[in-house]
C-alpha cells in the first residue's frame, strides 16, 4: 500500500455543508441566538484536519441515525452531508477533501459517513494513503469505545418516537437541534412473506456465522 501522503495540518476556512436526512425544528429568538452567536465565534478557530474517523457503511444500516447521534458528543464534529470523496469525487484531491471538514480543536474527533465507501474497491486503499490511522467503521456496536471517547451519549438522550417507531433525541430546552430523523430514514416498510423471509435467512445464514467468527461476536441474526 502507498504511504500516506498528507499529514493533518490546517488550512483556510469554508463553509460546511448542511446537515441532511435531519428533520429541522423551528428556530427561536432570543437567549437562543446569543448561544449561536457565541458558537459561530467558537467554529472561527481551529482548523480542519482529515477525518480520524469514517462510518463506510453498510447502507441502510442506521448510519446516518449514527453520525446524528454521536456528534451530539462535544468531542466530534461531523460533515453533514455525504462527501462521496473515496467513491465519487476521488480526482478532485486531498485539499477538497479536507475543505469540506469542520474545524476542530484540539482533542476533538473529525468524521464524515458516506456508505458506498464500504462496496467501493478502491476505498480502502484510498483512506490508508491519506492516512494510515483512521478508523474505519461499519453499523454494528460499540462505537463510543472504539473511537477512545468518553460514554457520554447514552439512553438518557433519546426516548423512543412511537409515530416514527425509533429513537429520537430528547431536545434539550433553548436548543435548536433536531430530535428525529428526516421523512428518509425509517419509512413504512411492507409485509415481507414468511416464505421469502426464511429464504432470505438461509441465504444468509453462513455469511453471518462468518462474521461472527471474524468479529468473535454472535449478533443473533437468524
Ligand atoms: N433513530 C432512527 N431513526 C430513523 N431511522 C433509523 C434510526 N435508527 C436506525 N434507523 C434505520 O436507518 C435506516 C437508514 O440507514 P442509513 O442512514 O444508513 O441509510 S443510507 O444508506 O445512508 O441511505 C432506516 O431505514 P429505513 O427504515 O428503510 O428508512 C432505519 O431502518
Amino acid at each position: 500500500l502507498p504511504r500516506p501522503v498528507y499529514d493533518q495540518q490546517s488550512n483556510s476556512q469554508t463553509r460546511l455543508t448542511s446537515s441532511d436526512g435531519i428533520a429541522p425544528s423551528p428556530r427561536r429568538l432570543g437567549a437562543h441566538d446569543a448561544h449561536d452567536a457565541n458558537m459561530s465565534i467558537a467554529n472561527s478557530f481551529g482548523s480542519k484536519k482529515f477525518p480520524q474517523a469514517i462510518i463506510i457503511g453498510v447502507k441502510k444500516g442506521g448510519t446516518r441515525a449514527l453520525l446524528e447521534f454521536l456528534r451530539i458528543h462535544p468531542d466530534v464534529r461531523a460533515v453533514g452531508s455525504e462527501p462521496h470523496f473515496f467513491d465519487r469525487f476521488y480526482d478532485k484531491g486531498l485539499e477538497w477533501y479536507r475543505n469540506l471538514m469542520p474545524r476542530t480543536l484540539e482533542g476533538q474527533i473529525t468524521m464524515e459517513k458516506t456508505p458506498s465507501y464500504f462496496i467501493t474497491k478502491e476505498a480502502p486503499r484510498r483512506v490508508f494513503s491519506m492516512s494510515r490511522h483512521t478508523k474505519l467503521i461499519v453499523v454494528m456496536g460499540r462505537v463510543q469505545d472504539f473511537l477512545g471517547l468518553k460514554r457520554v451519549v447514552t439512553d438518557k438522550h433519546f426516548y423512543f418516537n412511537q409515530t416514527k417507531g425509533f429513537p429520537c433525541l430528547k431536545k434539550p430546552e433553548g436548543s435548536s437541534r433536531p430530535r428525529c430523523l428526516g421523512k428518509s430514514k425509517g419509512r413504512p416498510h411492507p409485509q415481507i412473506p414468511s416464505e421469502v423471509l426464511l429464504r432470505l435467512r438461509d441465504f444468509y445464514r453462513p455469511f453471518n456465522l462468518k462474521l461472527y467468527q471474524m468479529t468473535g461476536h454472535n449478533f443473533g441474526w437468524d
